[in-house]
Formats: C-alpha cells, structure tokens, sequence
C-alpha cells in the first residue's frame, strides 16, 4: 500500500463521516434477525455485534431483537491497540472509550469472538470484494483473525461501493447488510 492510496482511505473515512451526519436514522431490527436466520445460526449460538454510534446503522433495538430471537450477543470493548475484548450484552450498558457504550458484564478476552457463530461488523464503506473500511483505529483488523464464522459488514445503501482502497491486514467480509437486506460477497 502506498502512501497515496493511504490518504484515498482517509478521503474516504472523511467523506463518509460527512455522510452520515445528515443521515437518518436506520435501527435494523428484523432485517438483522433475518440475516443472522439466512447464515443458519440457531437460537442459543452467539452473535458478536455492536452499539451504533455517530450515524451507523444498528441500535439498542438491533440488540434486543437479537437477545429476543434467542441468541447470545457479544459487544466489543476497547482496550487501547489491543485486539478487542468482548462481553455479553445483557441488556445493561456503561459509557466507554470515542463516546461508545460498553457491556456492562465480565468481559471475557479477546478470543471469545472464536465462540461467534456470526459477527456483525461495523464499517463506514464495504466494497463488492468485501473490503471494508472501517474508523481507522485497526480494531476489527486485529480482532477479526480470530473469528471463525461469516463476517457481515453492516452499512448503508449509498455506502455499498464499488471498490476501496485494500491494505494486506483488511480481512475481508463475507457479505454485507444493509436495511434492504443482506448481499453475498464477493458480487
Ligand atoms: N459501534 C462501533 N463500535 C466499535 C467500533 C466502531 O466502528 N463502531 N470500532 C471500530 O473499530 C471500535 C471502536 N472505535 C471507534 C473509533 C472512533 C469512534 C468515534 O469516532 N466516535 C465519535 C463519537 C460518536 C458519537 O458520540 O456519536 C467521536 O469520538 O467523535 C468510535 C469508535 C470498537 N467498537
Ligand atoms: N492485524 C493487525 N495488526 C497490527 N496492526 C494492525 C492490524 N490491522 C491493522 N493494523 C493497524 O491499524 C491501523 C488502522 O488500520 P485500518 O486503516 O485498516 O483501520 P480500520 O479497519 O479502518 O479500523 P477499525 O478496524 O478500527 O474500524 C493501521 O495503522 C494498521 O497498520
């Protein structure tokens, strides 16, 4: 990756943010239960997901509609540059790192996304290869290793693109959901 395909991804990040600041709202209730229903994953697996913030797609009803299909949901914690630790959400929250809300429950390391039958992953753009860009802090990159089920990253319409800059550490989704509904990747 070169420094100018570098700065294309901090254009990118830029333009997208700007986006999303007149964005309205899409909570994601039934079409994610219906996602998670298409991979095959049973009441009673986990689902690693995430607290929407700053415009994203998802909500506290997203999490609840999942607990309420029956499955266990995990949300990240942010612990400095390291991979991402992980707990389960039980309905309660606590205010974390970048204005996110955390799970207020044990936390239970970073290799519990290897117990996920299916993580939902936040990103501001995927690409039809399933190259995702994500906030820049290499969060998801260093967790996502780990994982070893289907990756879904959750976006817009608007930010389904083409193509997007790729560096050797992106880990590549398996499809994407947005409020219309779910895409295999690659297209
Ligand atoms: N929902 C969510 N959780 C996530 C991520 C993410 O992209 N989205 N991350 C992906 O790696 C990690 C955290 N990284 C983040 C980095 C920056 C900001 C951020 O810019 N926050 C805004 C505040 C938004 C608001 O208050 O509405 C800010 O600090 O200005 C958020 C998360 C782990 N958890
Ligand atoms: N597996 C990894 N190990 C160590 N550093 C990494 C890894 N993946 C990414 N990084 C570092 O994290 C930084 C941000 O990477 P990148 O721009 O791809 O983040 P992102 O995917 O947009 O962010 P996030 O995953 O937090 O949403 C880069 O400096 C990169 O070198």
């Amino acid at each position: 990756m070169t420094s100018c395909e570098r700065n294309r991804k901090t254009t990118e990040r830029t333009r997208l943010l700007a986006e999303r600041r007149g964005a309205s709202p899409a909570p994601l209730t039934s079409v994610v239960v219906s996602a998670v229903a298409d991979f095959g994953v049973a009441p009673g697996q986990t689902v690693c997901a995430y607290l929407a913030v700053g415009g994203e797609p998802g909500s506290v009803e997203m999490l609840d509609a999942l607990r309420s299909a029956g499955y266990r949901v995990l949300l990240p914690i942010v612990v400095g540059a390291a991979p991402l630790d992980w707990a389960e959400y039980d309905g309660s929250l606590r205010p974390g790192p970048y204005g996110l809300r955390e799970p207020a429950g044990a936390a239970l390391g970073p290799s519990a996304i290897g117990s996920a039958a299916l993580v939902l992953v936040p990103a501001l753009a995927v690409d039809h290869r399933g190259v995702r860009l994500g906030r820049g802090g290499g969060h998801y990159d260093r967790s996502l290793p780990m994982a070893r089920c289907p990756l879904v990253a959750v976006v817009r319409e608007s930010e389904f693109v083409p193509s997007l800059p790729r560096e050797e550490h992106d880990v590549l989704m398996d499809a994407v959901l947005t409020p219309s509904g779910l895409v295999r990747l690659p297209l």
